[in-house]
């Protein structure tokens, strides 16, 4: 067995210290080379001390000396570094083989752009990547002649239910006839708009089924979570969008479902803890230990399914209509929905103007077909410069 050299891209994120938990537990297995962060540098500090990797990169350089200092104390030979750039080098420099996508939002496109171009394993938790650039990002994944894994949990569920390989194929292929992402319905499930007006960003974030960032919890109250992640999964598997349907299912113990033309439906399910997916991930083909603990079918009271109403969930109903439109349409929601969701948890954002924001900005800006990255990019900027602008006027 050759042993995995992983690079984390936001190992201080809960995605990045449950892929940690993983690897420590099967040291002989995977070696880590590279750590990066942005704020917590004592806990980065704490991961060097205990993984020893190459490389570790932080946002800024007030954070890097800090680091530095840290690691001298503690007589490590990590090298620190800092800024956008150097997320990149984390993933070409490294030696890694593997690189665990886990930075929250579109500041994780280029360097899991970089993993993909250089032909490593992408474990991708990071789903904004590969909604902003689709397309794009899929053709760097092919060209780079790597191996892309789906960590986010429907997506891994999904790809656990259809036949080895089976990413972005045409339509039909394998008999395959639908995908049924599933979806908590997070915190306001039961709630009606109405009732949201004075939603703390402590309400919106208490998910009832994950422990997760306080980003992608408010995405699951509003549930754009759930339309980010049809878009994601039409990148990743290639149906069309008609053939993705999503089923609110409060429990979060079937993780997503693929139903084929013989009438068979195939689901997988397991405790909704992350490192179940990400153990899958790192270790692909093979099954390891998780510490997840079993699955107990005789506890569960019931297994439900419904349809949601999208009139309850705007932010659903937007991440439909840009999917729908395609292009640059969904680089726009989900720029504007990163600027929405971050005034909401730090600039005291009404929670049902975050659905407002998005829709403005998409109502603001034409969509266009997506050509490259650059371009890509500069459509995210002027987003999110169009739902500051709006954010301030709401404001004034
Ligand atoms: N948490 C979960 O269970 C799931 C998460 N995902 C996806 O995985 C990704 C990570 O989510 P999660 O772990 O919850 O998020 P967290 O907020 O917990 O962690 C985010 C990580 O990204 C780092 N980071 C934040 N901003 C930047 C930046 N501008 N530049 C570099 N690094 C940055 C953070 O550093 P620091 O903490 O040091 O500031 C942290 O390490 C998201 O895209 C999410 O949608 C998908 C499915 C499930
Ligand atoms: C764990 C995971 O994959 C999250 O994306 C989760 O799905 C969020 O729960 P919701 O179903 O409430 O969006
Ligand atoms: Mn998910």
């Amino acid at each position: 067995m050759s042993v995995k050299r992983v690079a984390i891209l936001g190992s201080t994120g809960s995605i990045g210290m449950n892929t940690l938990e993983v690897i420590r537990a099967h040291p002989e297995r995977f070696k880590v080379v590279a750590l990066t962060a942005a704020q917590k540098i004592e806990r980065l500090a704490e991961q060097c001390a205990e993984f020893k990797p190459a490389i570790a990169v932080v946002a800024d350089e007030a954070g890097a000396v800090r680091l530095r200092q840290m690691l001298q104390e503690k007589n490590l030979s990590t090298q620190v570094l800092f800024g956008a750039e150097a997320l990149i080098s984390a993933v070409v420099d490294s030696g890694c083989d593997t690189v665990m996508a886990a930075i929250v939002g579109a500041a994780g496109l280029a360097p899991t752009l970089a993993a993909a171009r250089a032909g490593k394993r992408v474990l991708l938790a990071n789903k904004e990547a590969l909604v902003m650039s689709g397309d794009l990002f899929m053709q760097a994944m092919l060209a780079g002649g790597g191996e892309l894994l789906p960590i986010d949990s429907e997506h891994n569920a999904i790809f656990q239910c259809l036949p080895n390989g089976f990413t972005n194929h045409p339509q039909g292929q394998h008999g395959v006839e639908e995908l049924w992402l599933t979806a908590s319905g997070g915190p306001f499930r039961d709630l009606a708009l109405a009732d949201l007006a004075s939603i703390t960003p402590e309400q919106a974030c208490a998910h009832p089924n994950w422990v997760m960032g306080r980003k992608i919890s408010v995405d699951s109250a509003t549930m754009m979570n759930k339309g980010l992640e049809v878009i994601e999964a039409f990148w990743l598997f290639g149906l069309p969008l008609e053939k993705i349907k999503v089923l609110i299912h409060p429990q979060s113990v079937v993780h997503s479902m693929v139903r084929y033309r013989d009438g068979s439906v195939l689901a997988q399910m397991g405790q909704p803890d992350m490192r179940t997916p990400i153990a899958y991930g790192l270790a692909y083909p093979e099954r390891i230990n998780a510490g997840v603990a079993p699955l107990d079918l005789t506890q569960l009271a019931m297994l439900s399914f419904t349809e949601p109403d999208t009139k309850q969930f705007p932010c659903l109903a937007l991440a439909f209509s840009a999917a729908a439109a395609g292009g640059t349409a969904p680089t726009i929601l989900n720029a504007a929905n990163e600027i929405a969701v971050a005034a909401f948890l730090d600039m005291g954002l009404p929670y049902l103007q975050i659905s407002q924001v998005v829709e403005q900005v998409l109502n603001q800006i034409d969509s266009a077909p997506a050509t490259s990255i650059e371009q890509i990019l500069a459509v995210d900027t002027a987003a999110r410069l169009a739902a500051q602008n709006y954010i301030r006027d709401l404001r004034h």
